[in-house]
């Protein structure tokens, strides 16, 4: 007889509780159970042996018995500190052991009983189930689409509850506040909602009643959205009474961009930079006091998640029949000339001058808005500045030119230079190419588009089809064009909302630059804003050596007033691709931006607020004074404070798999944490560190070969890393918007460190730098992988040895 003695330990050595106990009873996970060899008289043992000796002698047996042991009768593993390791001691030196098995049986019950023991059934029946489900759901959507049958039951108003008018006012309050108040809250908006209901009216009067709330809300100008809300909403509530009679009102559910995983929330996004949250913060707060507070409880749900507006219903409106739309209109326009004075200016059409519509800087303010587009006119280049989205582009001349400025500005103004300034997108200029149809958009549906690329620090997408726009663009005079329209407009909105959301699919981020540069175009395209320099280089650079290197080039496309570059989407055909953006180089600015801060100094202030965002300690006393510094000041100091400067490169974002983005990469400046931040971004899959590691020194001896590269500086190009699940992994070198020849009588080495003159770049530097770390990085997940490894040797052979 002999004693079997089973402990269990967790990953920390420390030996865990034995199950079949409850919590409290933490005893040690050790078992000891007495077993015993069958007994055999002498006389029987001889017999055997004489027996099987042939047997014994070949080999082919050998003298043992069998021991079966049960170690634990009812195991149950803690989950806060499972056991990885069993050690299994026999308590007796007379017994010894050739080899042993532990098996281990799951109690399983219920579903995972059946899985467990008949998973083919148990797939068999999951997937026929989701079959039948998928086939029912889409058989019904179907037959909805073909019959227009409508299922909801009608809903009158019902006392307490809100009215469909009541819910429609203040659906349009809210739109307008996200119009009214400029474009972080149009875009702070648009985040909040998953999905907006479009109002399809299916009585002529009523619809006139609709669009005159519409357009009544769209004179909200900015400035005067706060008040005027609550005001329009006494108003309207004031001149309410109940209508003659219940009118049907039909509601669609339209799909809205949604803040997807593939379209990270704007304080996550690269465009919308870094102080984004706390901007988004601010103006939340903003958001909620000057709304009515039930449309925030509206539009919220419980867990905080943004509402799903608009499901399937049908609703009787009651309409004032009072407030005629000329009435309302006159109204409106009355309250906003008090609101406004002088400042308050209609246009021909009627459109409010001062309302801000179309795509909008995210961090752009009137004022320097205003300021920039007057730069843009006054200057010298022949070609437009290249479009800065991101960026405010403020540049202080002069601090009295700011008084004077300041002196002169009012609201109204700067918001009808926003108004003129705005450059038409292609959506716009495609909205006007339809017959009858006119610029303006529709107001509730525009800013779902507009969303899509105003908000495009997220998603940076441009729904430029003329189909998008004919179905949810409205034009205030279109009332008998609409009429036809209308009758088409459930299959086009539905073959649009398909378009759409095959679309909104696309993988397309913009990780960093400017925002509002890109627009997404079809067959694997993407637009950047044109730049005479940049389109130069990818000409020259679709006949180099690094032509693999590159997004293909073809050519220039117009939309609009607005030149555009047409590139390969680098991201067409990834699945949930995993982006970073490495900026090259030893330096961001050139050199000519080192003169201009010594010959006439710029001041940005913008770029000052970005500084102090960073660290604010980072200005001197004189630039805290002027509240203002110099581009190349602004943009030295990032390149001290990453590992520009030193690594000769610098991560700017990473976006993962479900969407994330991180962009706090700007303060790392050794190879180690490189190192790390590559880990993270591969989530150490060595295939993929190894593939961009191999790509890398493909690219190292294209560039040595490369005669475009021998012979241009190269400042701001950033290495684009793009990886998926299916370990399909690439770089390519992109934004060649300031990258210059150097003239034909020198050659730049780009290996070397940068001395004011020499136009060096460094770009080999950061290159050597990335493939050294990423070698570091497949070291380290070598050893990651063999740790693991190592650790279930360990488990087997523990195991094994009792
Ligand atoms: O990345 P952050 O810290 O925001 O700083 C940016 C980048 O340096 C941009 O360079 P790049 O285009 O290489 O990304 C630069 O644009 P340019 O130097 O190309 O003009 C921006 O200048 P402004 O666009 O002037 O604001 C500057 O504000
Ligand atoms: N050809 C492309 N395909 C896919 N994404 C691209 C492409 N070009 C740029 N991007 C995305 O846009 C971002 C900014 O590009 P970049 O050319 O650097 O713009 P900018 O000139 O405004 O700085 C990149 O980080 C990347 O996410």
């Amino acid at each position: 007889m002999f004693m079997i003695k089973t402990s269990c330990f967790s990953r920390d050595g420390g030996q865990v509780t034995s199950s079949a106990r409850s919590a409290s009873q933490l005893l040690p996970a050790s078992s000891s159970r007495f077993s015993m060899l069958r007994y055999r008289s002498d006389l029987l043992k001889y017999l055997e042996t004489l027996l099987f000796l042939p047997a014994f002698l070949s080999g082919a047996t050998e003298q043992k018995q069998m021991l079966e042991v049960e170690l634990f009768s009812d195991y149950t593993d803690d989950p806060y500190s499972p056991s990885v390791t069993a050690v299994i001691e026999i308590l007796s030196n007379k017994v010894q052991i050739y080899s042993s098995h532990l098996y281990i049986y799951a109690h399983f019950t219920g579903l995972r009983y059946l899985i467990f023991n008949f998973p083919l059934l148990s797939a068999l029946v999951g997937i026929s189930s989701n079959f039948v489900f998928l086939s029912f759901l889409f058989v019904l959507s179907y037959m909805r689409l073909l019959l227009k049958v409508e299922w909801g039951p009608q809903q009158h108003r019902a006392d307490g509850l809100l009215s469909g008018r009541d819910e429609n006012v203040k659906n349009n309050q809210q739109e307008d506040a996200a119009g009214a108040h400029g474009g972080p809250m149009e875009q702070l908006n648009h985040l909040r909602s998953t999905l907006e209901t479009k109002m399809d009216i299916t009585d002529e009067n009523h619809m006139d009643e609709m669009k005159m709330e519409t357009e009544t809300n769209q004179t909200v100008d900015n400035d005067f959205s706060a008040g005027l809300y609550d005001e329009t909403h006494k108003q309207l509530t004031i001149s309410e009474r109940p209508f003659s009679s219940c009118r049907k009102v039909r509601v669609r559910s339209r799909p809205t961009l949604q803040s997807t995983k593939s379209f990270p929330p704007y304080s996550q996004c690269i465009g919308g930079l870094g102080g984004d949250e706390e901007q988004d913060n601010v103006l939340n707060s903003e958001f909620s006091t000057t709304q009515n507070p039930s449309l925030i409880n509206n539009d919220m749900r419980d867990d905080g998640n943004e509402v799903v507006h608009g499901t399937e219903r049908k609703e009787d409106f009651e309409m004032n029949a009072r407030c005629t739309r000329n009435d309302m209109k006159a109204k409106w326009r009355m309250r906003r000339r008090e609101r406004l004075g002088d400042g308050y200016k209609v246009d021909p059409e009627g459109w409010e001058s001062a309302r801000w519509s179309g795509k909008r800087r995210v961090e752009e303010t009137d004022r320097e808005r205003k300021h920039d587009d007057k730069q843009r006119e006054g200057g010298t280049n022949g070609e437009r500045k290249h479009c800065k989205g991101r960026n405010l582009s403020v540049e202080i001349e002069r601090k009295e030119e700011v008084k004077d400025e300041e002196m002169k500005r009012s609201p109204n103004s700067a918001a009808e230079g926003e108004n003129k300034g705005r450059r038409k997108t292609p959506r716009d200029e495609e909205a006007e190419e339809l017959p009858g149809i006119r610029e303006i958009p529709h107001p509730i549906l525009s800013k779902l588009l507009h969303s899509s690329s105003s908000t495009s620090s997220c998603s940076s997408m441009n729904l430029s089809s003329a189909e998008s726009d004919e179905v949810f663009s409205e034009g205030e005079d279109a009332g008998s064009k609409r009429r036809t329209f209308r009758k088409c407009r459930s299959w086009k909105t539905y073959l649009t909302m398909m378009h759409w959301s095959l679309r909104r699919q696309s993988s397309w981020i913009q990780l960093a630059g400017h925002q509002g540069n890109f627009q997404l175009s079809d067959g694997g395209e993407v637009l950047k804003l044109y730049s005479e320099v940049e389109a130069k280089c990818l000409d020259s650079l679709m006949r180099d050596q690094l032509k693999p290197f590159v997004p293909q080039y073809y050519g220039l496309v117009t939309r609009g007033e607005d030149r555009y570059i047409r590139l390969e989407d680098l991201l067409s055909g990834l699945r949930k691709p995993v982006i970073m953006d490495c900026k090259m180089g030893v330096r961001t600015y050139q050199e000519e931006e080192l003169t201009k801060a010594r010959v006439k100094e710029v001041l940005r202030s913008d770029m000052y607020q970005k500084m102090v965002k960073i660290d604010p300690s980072a200005p001197s006393a004189e630039e805290h004074a002027q509240k203002a510094v110099t581009k190349w000041r602004y943009l030295q100091w990032r390149d001290t404070t990453s590992s520009t400067s030193t690594l000769g490169f610098r991560i700017e974002g990473i976006m993962m798999e479900d969407g994330s983005i991180q962009r706090d990469f700007g303060k790392i400046r050794t190879l180690a944490q490189v190192t790390e931040a590559l880990l993270y971004f591969t989530r150490s899959q060595r295939d993929i560190l190894k593939a961009y590691h191999t790509r890398l020194l493909a690219l190292n001896d294209a560039l040595k070969n490369s005669q475009f590269f021998g012979t241009h500086e190269v400042i701001g190009s950033s290495l684009l890393f793009v990886h998926d699940h299916s370990s399909k992994a690439n770089v390519w070198m992109i934004d060649f918007g300031k990258t210059t020849p150097v003239p034909n009588t020198s050659k730049l080495l780009h290996n070397i460190p940068w001395a004011e003159g020499s136009r060096e770049d460094g770009y080999l530097i950061g290159l050597t730098s990335l493939i050294t770390s990423l070698s570091q990085a497949i070291n380290v997940a070598s050893w990651q992988q063999e740790d693991s490894c190592g650790e279930e040797t360990s488990v087997k052979y523990t195991e094994g040895c009792g």
